[in-house]
This record gives structure tokens, sequence and C-alpha cells, in this order.
């Protein structure tokens, strides 16, 4: 008697559960079978190859369809269409996940994650402090000028350039300046145990999450982290994300702040800016932006080496343009980059083909209203990805879309920039939650490859081949693979 009282109203919640599902799907853009609960994960999406499936189904689908990640997703592939709903307020929510409490410390904390007008408050005053180093005094850039040097000067130290890896050159470039920018010091390249450790540990943390089987389990099921196996697992990613935290904390507790004079970093401004707000929102924000400034363009321009190792006539034709603009022992500066089309054409190639921001769920947008998409009408609250990866490796416009060939970006007259091409090019996504942090990645990309190229040709091994095929994570990696550098 119990059984049945106990079978009749969780099998009607469940008819009425599957009965809502399917009624929902029938209302948005068509798309591949579905089961309530688990999606298209057992059919047609397998993580992290996300971006795979997604191709699959465009290809079936169309432009807009749907996909169940087990959630909802309305995916769009074209253009136009995604230029026009990103730059709408409509489509800047996020969703709402069990992942994000790794990095947010308070409700509705930090930019990345949070929504509404705390996150227009604190993405406006992130871009603002960033402008405000850089406006009139450059300082954002002198930083990144500095960096650098450090790291041109620091691989040229090195007593054999034969077998040589770049990645923590790199790394260290970058990560030194989000620490400058958020904490006001860069780290001596040759002293810098404490900011690699950390950065270490970090890699672990975003391949840890993107590559393990049991984090899909819990995005679909967030109270499966509580099941004592999946827990330990739980916990342990938790840990590795705390680590940063930690640091995070540390250096902005340590910092100085007097009132009565100029915030010489983000801390300083906060604190200056921000009175009311607690300081588990500060953490949120440093620890996002720590995140979200150093990895990206790390891999970025750990890619361009490949490619560039790769294509040595591109190198080369890119070191022609470079030396013949900018002196020897100068660290090139931005006011150099309007001289030089064809190194601006490098690096939007690189973008697109090593595009390293495929599919993130954590960069879904949400429609925080009813709205309509290519005809469909789409429902408040219901996720929306903008499949610029895939659109960056389809669009008509992109001939020949797997050849890594710069000069596609170029005007007959070789040196006027195809606007219909870059403006396509958009790895730092568009519209309303376009990346934050892009002036300073642009920077950073521009002087960091010039730097390079300009003091080293970069080859592969003797023997060995440049391998692109990417490690694939939340952020597309490289497989670390070491050059051959020839001092120029
Ligand atoms: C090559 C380097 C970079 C790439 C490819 C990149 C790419 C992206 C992408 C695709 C998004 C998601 C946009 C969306 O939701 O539509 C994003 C968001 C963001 N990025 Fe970047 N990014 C890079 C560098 C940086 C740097 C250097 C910073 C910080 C200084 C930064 C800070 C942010 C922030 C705060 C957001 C969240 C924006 C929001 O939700 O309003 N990024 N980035």
């Amino acid at each position: 008697m119990l059984a049945i009282l106990i079978a009749i109203p969780l099998l009607t919640f469940i008819v009425w559960e599957v009965f809502l599902f399917y009624r929902r799907r029938s209302t948005l853009p068509p798309g591949p079978f579905a089961v309530p609960l688990f999606g298209n994960f057992i059919n047609e999406i397998t993580p992290p190859l996300f971006h795979v499936g997604l191709k699959r189904l465009s290809a079936k689908f169309g432009n807009i369809f749907t996909v169940h990640m087990p959630y909802p997703v309305v995916n769009i592939t074209d253009f136009e269409t995604i230029r026009d709903v990103f730059k709408s307020n409509d489509a800047t929510g996020r969703m709402h996940n069990v992942l994000l409490e790794t990095t947010r410390l308070c409700e509705n904390g930090g930019i990345v994650n949070s929504d509404g007008p705390e996150w227009q408050e604190q993405r406006r005053f992130a871009i603002s402090t960033l402008r405000d180093f850089g406006m009139g005094k450059n300082l954002m850039e002198e930083k990144v000028r500095l960096s650098a040097r450090n790291m041109v000067e620091f691989i040229g130290k090195q007593e054999d350039l034969s077998n040589t890896d770049l990645r923590w050159s790199i790394q260290v470039f970058v990560a030194n300046i989000i620490n400058e920018f958020l904490f006001g010091f860069q780290y001596p390249f040759d002293d810098c145990e404490t900011l690699m450790n950390f950065v270490l540990g970090l890699n672990k943390a975003i391949e840890g999450i993107s590559r393990s089987l049991l984090m899909p389990i819990i995005f679909m099921l967030p109270w499966a982290r509580h099941i004592p196996f999946v827990r330990y697992f739980w916990r342990q990613h938790q840990q590795r994300f705390q680590k940063m935290i930690n640091y995070v904390s540390v250096q902005a507790k340590a910092i100085k702040f007097d009132p009565n004079e100029e915030p010489t970093c983000y801390v300083q401004a906060f604190q200056l800016n921000n009175k009311d707000k607690r300081f588990e929102q500060l953490l949120s924000c440093c620890s996002e932006l720590f995140l979200a400034g150093q990895e990206t363009t790390t891999t970025t321009l750990r890619w361009g080496m490949l490619l560039l190792a790769k294509h040595q006539e591109v190198q080369d034709k890119l070191r022609e343009e470079i030396h013949s603009k900018i002196d020897r022992d100068e660290i090139a500066s931005m006011t150099d980059k309007m001289k030089m089309p064809y190194t601006a054409a490098v690096i939007n190639e690189v973008q697109r083909v090593a595009n390293i921001v495929a599919f993130n769920p954590v960069l879904m947008h949400r429609v925080t209203v009813d709205t309509t998409i290519g005809g469909y009408h789409i429902p408040a609250n219901t996720l929306i990805n903008g499949d610029f990866h895939q659109m960056m490796k389809s669009d008509p416009l992109f001939v020949d879309p797997t050849r890594f060939w710069p000069e596609r970006y170029l005007a007959e007259d070789g040196v006027t920039l195809r606007k219909e091409l870059v403006e396509r090019t958009i790895p730092f996504s568009i519209g309303k939650r376009q990346c934050a942090g892009e002036g300073l990645a642009r920077t950073e990309l521009f002087i960091g490859l010039v730097s390079l190229i300009q003091n080293f040709r970069i080859s592969p091994l003797p023997g060995k081949e440049i391998d692109l095929e990417p490690i694939y994570a939340n952020i597309h990696f490289p497989k670390p693979q070491n050059f051959r550098l020839e001092k120029i």
C-alpha cells in the first residue's frame, strides 16, 4: 500500500516533467532528438568535444538549432545573427550553475559569471580601470613592453637555445602583466617560482574541470556532488581553485591603500571606488580577471609560435615587416601596429585558426526576457551559444578555412586589411558581453609576438613535425613542444 502511495505521485511527477520537457522543446528551433535529464549528451554531444557535435548538428539543422546540454541551448553559427543577438541587452544573462561556485565568493559576484546591474557595474569598472591605466600615460602598454623586454632578455640569456621550451617564458610574460595590473608588481623572470607554481596549479584546475567525466554529471545534476565518491573529486577540484583564491587574497590584503593617493593598481582603484562593496566581491573580480587574463593570451601566443614554426615562409615575411618598421633593439609599441598590416593579418589568422575558446558552458548567454531569434520565439531564461568558433571556420568569406594563410586578410594592394574578414574574426566574442580584457589582450598579443619574432628565428626541433592537434579542454591548449631558437 505504502509503495503504491509513493509510486503514484512519483510516476505522475515524472510523466509531468517529461510532458513539460517535450512541450518546451516543441516551441524552440528544431534540433536533434533529446531525452529528459541527459539531453543530447547520450547521442550527439561528447564532452570535451562539444564543438565537434555542434558542427555535425549545424550541418544537419542549419545556422540556428536547439541542442540539450541537458538544458535547452539555442546554438547560432552565422555571423549576422550572433552579432544581432549579442548586441542586445536581452541576451546578457548568464546561466546560474554550480560550476561557478568555484570562483564566485558572493551572490552574483565577479564579472564573468554575474549578470544584471551588479555585473554591469563591475564590468564597467574593470574596463574603465584598464583604460585609466592605459589612457594618456599608456601605463598598461608600458607594463606590457617592460614584461616583453624581460622575456626577450631572459630567453636570450639561456645557454642552449637548440631545444627550448617557450611555454614558461610566455606564461611569465603574460601572468606578470595581469599580476601588475591587479596588485602593482611584476616578478623577476629568474625568481618567479611563487607565480609559476600558482599558474601551474591553475592550469591543472582548468584541465581538470573540462576533462573530468564527473564534471558534466555535476553540471547536469548538481546534487550529485554530495554523493561520497563524486564529492571527493568535487572537493579536489574546489581545492585547486581555492589555491588561486588564497593567492589573490594574500596579494590583495598586502596592498597598502591611501585614499589621498592616485591608485596604481586595480585593488587600490577598487578600494577607492567601491567603498560599499564586500572584500569577497573584490576577490571574485580579481580571481576572474587573473583567470581570464592569463591562460587565454598565453595559449594564443603559444599557438602563434607553433603556427609560425610550421610556416617558415610566413615567419620570414613577418620578420621582414617587423625589421623594416622597428629598430632591432627597440620593443614595439602600439603606434607601430598601424604601420604593420602583415603583422595584423598574422595575428588575426592565428586567432581564427587556433581559436582557443571553442565552447565553454560557463560563457553561454541567457536571454533575460522573451525574445525572437531568426523568426523563432525564444522564452526568457533560454540559454544561447554564439558559436563563433564554427563561424570562423565555415563562413564562406573564409575561403579554404583550414589553411593558415594570413594573406587572406589583405586586399589586393597588399596593405589594406579586408574589413569584412576582420569584423568576422571574433575570438573575443561580440556585443554587450564581449571580452572585457580585449584591449589588453590585443596589446599583449602584438607586443609579445613581435618581440619574439624580432629577436629569434623559431623552428621545429630537427626531424620533428609541429603537432597542431589541440588538447581539448575548456580552452584548446597546444601540446607541449620544444623549439630550436636562433638569435637574430
Ligand atoms: C587572447 C586572449 C583572450 C581571449 C581569446 C578572450 C576571450 C574571451 C571570450 C570568448 C569571452 C566571453 C565573451 C562572451 O561571453 O560573449 C571573454 C570574456 C571575458 N574576458 Fe576575455 N579573452 C582574452 C583575454 C582576456 C584578458 C587579458 C582579460 C583581463 C584582463 C579578460 C577578461 C575577460 C572578462 C572579465 C570577461 C567576462 C566579460 C563579461 O562577461 O562581461 N580576457 N573573453
